[in-house]
């Protein structure tokens, strides 16, 4: 494992002055409060809201009406959340409790992490989580503001999911404009009129924040002219932005200020938070906290976790730019990468890199992934894309939680985007939008052919290769066969070559097409995800809920997702959702593409059997917050990571 060198104290922060940033903010950001002193606390008070340690020097927030109340605070009441009518969190009340449930004495049970913790004490250790802690997502994309891939769909439910099991979420992203109407998506956020100035890459950039309150979490846009400019956040026609290291540090400096300084609904998250940084986009948050943050006084209580989507996207860089991220020198080795021999470009090249992925794996308190089994499989050489080893050896405080999906967007009784709808109980409608779709598509209308689907982008992972050298053989089958994706140019030019060749039975839809994907997902039999690696997938899940058999390559979250159809067990009804293959080649897809249609043609009521266990099967997000809501606990048992 990486060794740290103790960074050096880079900004002197006078504690307990009005403002707790450490960066200059412009007007109205500081807090006009107070210290105050008395017998175990020490309070800061802003307004009505108090900012304190207690005689241990741990963190409380609250909000209190008066001198009285304080006292109260000291005699032993907890905090809660408070509302405004909209069921915004406006700031914390003190309730009364007994005796036992201090929050003072749980939170220092929390950072002692002294004696083992008694079921009772992880009980209250969580209503205390939720009461005082504000969750802090960090992402570069979110639906519905901007989706291109799953991280979006992720990042726009689960926070949702967890506020409404009591948290105060929010989450920070970019506000991108590219011109297009998607930018009607951030239409209903307003601007914070907060500017916050930000030192790295050899200057200083001020940054806005725009704010919109919905479905209980407050969904904060950082401002930047550089997320205004055509394109994907990631990219335009020409490729990948040449600036994205610049554009996602910034992101990374915003989230953390953003709990600070913006009083949202009325008061600030304050310091006690927990970040939850998604993918390298925000990777470099748990190293601001450690080494920018802490040293200064400031989020000494907070904790950090990083959720990795895809391992194979880690924020590379050359070596000479660690200077650009504004971090102290010292703090060189959490990001320092070398590439092995093999992926060096010439014999002279050192391999000499900056990896921001890699330093969150290094600094974050705990490290989840959307799946158990791709958990695993990231500690591999094959599956880690080198970080194998380093996740090895932090794998005590790596934790695998398979992805839900969102209930409301993703169902087929209720779907806007759908034909018709259907459900467990009354499956006709799959049928009519089965037929809908082939005449969309101006596919023969055959309700009797085994229609099979992709959606995904079209690339290395998902496998389009190995989907593109089985066409010629499959089309030789009674079968038609739907794709809609984007990604490499050679794969898009094959779906449109591919549709003149097998004019009555393939259909290649070229984009990204949100309505197409729910009309492809509740019209075909199957869906097919030869994915090479899957950490999650949520295809398979959607297809699953709308009674789609998913034929899956057995990776990762698919792998733990999809159950293999055993005709004879259950006393002969059958169990199991889909079909797994492996090896991920051409003839083992193929054959199990075969057992598949043959069963959809010949075995109808084993076939609805499939589509209704898949149907029935619980995807919500209520399962995975809980297993979330777990790691957040574990976060607060053992002390932040400080180098
Ligand atoms: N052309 C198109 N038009 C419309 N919609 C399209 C589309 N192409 C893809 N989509 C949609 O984008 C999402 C992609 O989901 P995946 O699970 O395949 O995620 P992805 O590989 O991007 O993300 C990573 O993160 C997610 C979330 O953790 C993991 O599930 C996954 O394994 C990991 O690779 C789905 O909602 C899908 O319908």
């Amino acid at each position: 494992m990486e060794t740290l060198q103790t960074p050096s104290r880079v900004l002197n922060l006078c504690r307990g002055t009005a403002e707790t940033s450490v960066f200059k903010t412009h007007s109205r950001v500081g807090f006009p409060g107070t210290w105050q002193n008395s017998r175990n606390v020490r309070s800061f008070r802003v307004g009505r809201r108090c900012y304190g340690r207690n005689k241990n020097g741990r963190c409380f927030v609250c909000r209190s009406g008066s001198n009285a109340q304080d006292k109260k605070q000291e005699e032993g009441l907890v905090s809660s959340t408070e509302r405004d009518v909209s069921g915004s969190a406006v700031g914390f009340q003190l309730v009364p409790h007994s005796g036992n449930d201090s929050l003072l004495e749980t939170l220092e049970t929390i950072s002692t992490g002294e004696a083992e913790l008694s079921e009772e004490t992880k009980t209250r250790e969580k209503k205390s989580i939720k009461a005082t802690c504000g969750l802090v997502f960090v992402t570069s994309e979110a639906s519905p503001y901007l989706k291109t891939g799953g991280l979006g769909d992720v990042c726009g439910s689960l926070p949702i999911a967890l506020a409404a099991r009591g948290y105060r979420v929010m989450v920070v992203m970019p506000r991108y404009l590219n011109g297009s109407p998607s930018d009607k998506k951030f239409s209903n956020a307003v601007d914070t009129e907060k500017r916050s100035k930000i030192y790295c890459f050899g200057g200083v950039q001020e940054v806005g924040f725009f704010h919109e309150y919905r479905a209980g979490v407050d969904w904060v846009f950082v401002d930047h002219v550089s997320f205004r400019r055509p394109g994907t956040p990631y990219g335009d026609i020409y490729g990948a932005f040449g600036d994205n290291q610049f554009r996602f540090t910034l992101l990374c400096y915003a989230a953390c200020e953003a709990p600070l300084v913006l009083p949202l609904g009325g008061f600030t998250y304050g310091e006690n938070c927990l970040f939850i940084a998604n993918d390298w986009h925000a990777g470099l948050v748990p190293v601001l906290l450690a080494a920018k943050y802490r040293p200064c006084g400031v989020y000494k209580d907070a904790r950090s976790i990083i959720v990795i989507h895809n391992i194979a996207h880690q924020g590379v860089e050359p070596a000479s730019t660690y200077h650009n991220f504004g971090l102290p020198p010292g703090w060189y080795k959490a990001l320092e990468w070398i590439f092995p021999n093999w992926a060096r470009t010439h014999a002279l090249d050192p391999g000499e890199a900056v990896n921001v992925l890699k330093a969150a794996i290094v600094t974050a308190d705990r490290i989840v992934t959307v799946s158990e089994g791709y958990s695993w499989e990231i500690t591999t050489p094959e599956g880690g894309y080198g970080l194998h080893e380093l996740l090895s050896g932090r794998k005590w405080v790596l934790t695998g939680i398979t992805n839900g999906i969102d209930t409301n967007e993703w169902n087929p009784a209720s779907d806007i985007h759908i034909h018709s709808h259907y459900s467990v109980h009354d499956l006709s409608g799959k049928l009519q939008c089965k037929m809908a779709l082939q005449k969309e598509l101006g596919l023969p209308i055959r309700p009797d052919c085994p229609l099979i689907g992709f959606i995904g982008r079209l690339d290395y992972q998902k496998g389009v290769d190995i989907i593109l050298s089985a066409i010629p053989d499959l089309m030789q089958d009674d079968v038609q066969f739907v794709m809609l994706g984007s990604g490499e140019k050679q794969y898009e030019d094959w779906m449109r070559h591919s549709e003149s060749i097998y004019i009555d039975k393939f259909r290649g839809w070229v984009g990204f097409n949100v309505p197409i994907s729910h009309k492809i997902t509740a019209g075909c039999d199957i869906l097919v995800m030869p994915s090479r690696f899957e950490p999650c997938g949520l295809n398979q899940l959607y297809a699953m809920k709308y009674g789609t058999v998913p034929v899956v390559h057995c990776t990762g979250g698919l792998r733990d997702t999809v159950k293999n159809f055993n005709p004879y067990a259950n006393k002969g009804s059958g169990e199991g959702t889909g079909w797994t293959f492996s090896p991920l080649t051409t003839d083992s897809l193929l054959a199990t593409l075969r057992i598949a249609t043959g069963t959809y043609k010949d075995y109808k009521s084993s076939w609805e059997g499939l589509m209704k266990r898949g149907m029935e099967r619980d995807s919500s997000w209520d399962n995975a917050a809980t297993q979330y809501e777990e790691v957040f606990e574990w976060a607060f048992i053992d002390p932040p990571y400080s180098g």
